[in-house]
């Protein structure tokens, strides 16, 4: 494999207007300008692995469920305004005695998605304890997102989508529901962060800010309407 790393540009490296490094990397199989680290956080079974599989292979992984064992990653890469974004999604396992071991992957995180399962109460109600791990752990300026996934069981529901959007506000985050199993709002999910991040490391003083917020509003899809796209 051929490597190569490149500063940003070397006025951009000069006056600090990037932390991140960008890695340039070639290889039979990959190719990307710019890496980031993300991580899923959230009770076991919401469905992060899930998640992560209808992310990278556009697939349902249905049937019996098989809790993670540990943390495990795999990688992504998106076209964000030209550039190859490398997205090193990192998934956890949500049961408490994988806790400590989860806790040394947060500090090399830029992003967390914080799941939980609109279908179960405690997965929600656990998203206070958390966020406070989060700001025990994570990088202080760490880009966070709030999804409420399997919005396809809609018989089933016991968390409000308000109440996902009034807890996502009260933190100051962004919000989405998601469902694994048909796709929605997932894509959009990882390309939000995707463009945040990419925002922000490449960012010239003059350039306008990225809205994610806005970003994600204008596109998500909100249960209960349309069709899934
Ligand atoms: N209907 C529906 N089922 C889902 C969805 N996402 C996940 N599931 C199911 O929920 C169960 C748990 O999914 P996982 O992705 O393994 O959950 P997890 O959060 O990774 O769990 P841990 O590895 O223990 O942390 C599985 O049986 C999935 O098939 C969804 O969006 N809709």
């Amino acid at each position: 494999m051929l490597t190569r790393k490149t500063s940003l540009t070397d006025k951009q490296a000069k006056n600090g207007t990037s932390k991140y490094v960008l890695e340039r990397c070639a290889s039979i199989n990959e190719y990307y300008d710019i890496a980031f680290k993300v991580m899923l956080l959230g009770d076991s079974a919401v469905g992060k692995t899930c998640i992560l599989v209808r992310f990278k292979d556009g697939a349902f992984l249905g049937g019996n469920f098989i809790a993670t064992v540990g943390i495990d990653f795999r990688n992504k890469v998106v076209d964000v305004d030209n550039l190859k974004v490398k997205m090193q999604i990192w998934d956890t396992a949500g049961q408490e005695r994988f806790r400590s071991v989860t806790h040394a992957y947060y500090r090399d995180a830029q992003a967390l998605l914080l799941v939980y399962d609109i279908t179960s109460k405690p997965s929600f109600d656990n998203i206070r304890a958390w966020l406070t791990e989060i700001h025990e752990f994570a990088q202080k300026d760490v880009v966070i997102m709030l999804l409420g996934n399997k919005s396809d069981m809609a018989a089933e529901r016991v968390v409000k989508t308000e109440d996902g959007e009034k807890l996502a506000k009260e933190y100051g985050v962004p919000f989405m529901e998601t469902s694994a199993k048909t796709g929605v709002n997932v894509e959009l999910a990882f390309l939000a962060i995707a463009k945040e991040l990419k925002h922000r490391a490449t960012q010239q003083p003059n350039e306008p800010k990225f809205k994610m917020h806005d970003y994600i509003e204008s596109r998500k899809h909100k249960s209960g309407c349309c069709s899934h796209g």
